[in-house]
């Protein structure tokens, strides 16, 4: 299969590239993004095809699908990676936490959070291809918390691959800093800005579209991608859990098969729930797609007025930090897929000029066939985690956020899949401070008093975070970055 652009042709580009070419140089002409020319038709046959199924027959066969231009045994050890997971016969398990309300775990990988769903195996192909091709690529990443450590993780000491990872200096939890700043292989290098998330990724995009430094890369023999959803490298792999999660729910005699529910899904980039609209654009049986939020509440604010307006607004520090995210990447592709190239390239270019666009009354309709949402405030995401944990389940901010939306703009009756981004170790003070009102500064005694009270281990790759010597110490202004990217190389 091939893949187009979301803001139509500039001629200086081909108007069509591989699945390959898309993933080692993901921006497309005018800034925009790749997507499939189409996708597969999947329906209740697919489904009922992998009621029975591995997680990794599900998704061998579905990425076959797509007919990627990878070899089908770089696939299938990039998939092995799941052998890794907690569960290695099941990477994602479904869990139910009351009355029509599931929640899909994808963060049982090494860097506990959703991440690492495709990260693992995305990391594994770019490298492989990166390889075969015989160059050598800096990957960029830019993080506000989660893609970073998944990222480091998956690229570390991989052939032919450099990576440089870029967060907000105070825009991420403690676990998640030292999840990133004790990396110490060779090929890994960490910066810290003074600046947030939208910062870092406009800093990535625009070196990513930069002549002057592609040719300065070229110069070191190097060429440049980006491991953030804006490459849909990713995004295929987010496709993939959405459906093993529907099939988990039918194997619980949860559901039907067919019968629709709600997917649920805490959203900053909107890859994650980019995926589940590729799902039921493919013919998974949804409801609605749910985008949940924090206080940073654009997508909210988008999909009930159609109003992307985000010229007077700051981004926030919330306890559900990587979500504190206003332009959103992946927006885009769904704007694509609803009204097209040109309109989406208007739209995107009135983002750029004016940090606003706003949709016809048509096109929201539109867009609201698909999607609802509502967002959660910092101390609602507590309640939410204190009233689900004292019901017995324990989970972290991000996910608490999907709490709120399942209570205000779904009907009970339908059933719900919320899915949880990150494991709890990751965000313990506000944990902690939820289940006990104690008020924590070190992440260490948050950890044990989450332990104490819920009975669960503290994992000992989180404990270790502790210990290890901080090696990437690099914390630099925003306007420096590219100079200390170059630096690195
Ligand atoms: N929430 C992300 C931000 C980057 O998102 P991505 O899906 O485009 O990589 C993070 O935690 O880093």
């Amino acid at each position: 299969m091939n893949f187009i652009q979301t803001r139509g042709i500039d001629p200086a580009y081909p108007s069509t590239v591989t699945f390959s070419e898309a993933i080692l140089s993901p921006i497309a002409s005018y800034g925009g993004l790749y997507v499939p020319e189409n996708l597969p038709n999947l329906g209740l046959e697919f489904l009922n095809k992998h009621l029975g199924s591995s997680y990794k027959d599900l998704a061998f066969d579905l990425l076959k699908k797509f007919e990627i231009d990878i070899d089908a045994n770089v696939i299938l050890e990039a998939l092995d990676l799941y052998d890794n997971f907690d569960n290695k016969n099941n990477p994602v398990p479904v869990v139910k936490v009351k009355d029509n309300l599931y929640v899909s775990e994808l963060y049982h990988g090494p860097t506990r959070a959703f991440k690492d769903m495709a990260l693992q195996p995305f990391g594994r192909i770019l490298s492989s291809v990166a390889q075969k091709k015989n160059e050598n690529y800096l990957i960029l990443a830019a993080t506000s918390g989660d893609t970073g450590p998944a990222a480091l993780e998956t690229f570390k000491n991989q052939k032919n691959i450099q990576m440089v990872c870029i967060y907000p200096a105070n825009g991420t939890s403690d676990v998640q800093r030292l999840q990133m700043v004790t990396e110490d292989a060779k090929n890994l290098k960490v910066i810290g800005i003074n600046g947030n998330f939208d910062d870092a990724q406009a800093a990535l995009k625009s070196l990513l579209a930069s002549k002057s430094f592609n040719d300065t890369l070229k110069e070191k023999n190097i060429s440049l991608s980006a491991a953030n959803s804006v490459n849909f490298g990713r995004i295929i792999f987010q496709i993939i859990y959405h459906i093993h999660s529907y099939l988990e729910l039918v194997r619980h005699n949860a559901i039907e098969m067919g019968e629709k529910i709600y997917i649920n899904v805490p959203s900053g980039n909107f890859g994650n729930i980019l995926g589940a609209f590729y799902a039921k654009e493919m013919g998974l049986p949804v409801e609605k797609l749910v985008v949940s939020s924090n206080k940073n509440n654009i997508l909210t604010r988008f999909i009930k007025t159609g109003v992307y307006d985000i010229k007077d607004d700051e981004l926030i520090l919330t306890t559900s930090p990587a979500m504190d995210i206003l332009k959103s990447s992946n927006v885009e592709r769904v704007l694509f897929s609803l009204y097209g190239a040109d309109r989406t390239k208007e739209l995107m270019s009135d983002l750029d000029n004016n940090s606003k666009y706003e949709l016809t009354k048509d096109e929201l309709e539109k867009l609201q066939e698909i999607f609802i949402a509502d967002f959660c405030d910092d101390e609602e995401g507590k309640h939410y985690i204190k009233s689900v944990f004292d019901e017995g389940y324990l989970m972290d901010p991000h996910t608490a956020t999907c709490l709120k939306a399942y209570e205000t703009v779904c009907d009970p009756k339908i059933k719900s899949i919320v899915y949880s981004t990150a494991e709890w170790t990751k965000f313990s003070p506000v944990i902690a401070n939820a289940l006990t009102g104690e008020i924590d500064t070190r992440d260490l005694d948050a950890l044990s008093s989450i332990s104490r009270e819920a009975k669960v281990e503290i994992p000992q790759m989180i404990k270790d975070l502790f210990t290890k010597e901080v090696t990437q110490k690099t914390v630099i202004e925003k306007t420096d970055i590219e100079k200390s990217i170059l630096n690195f190389l």
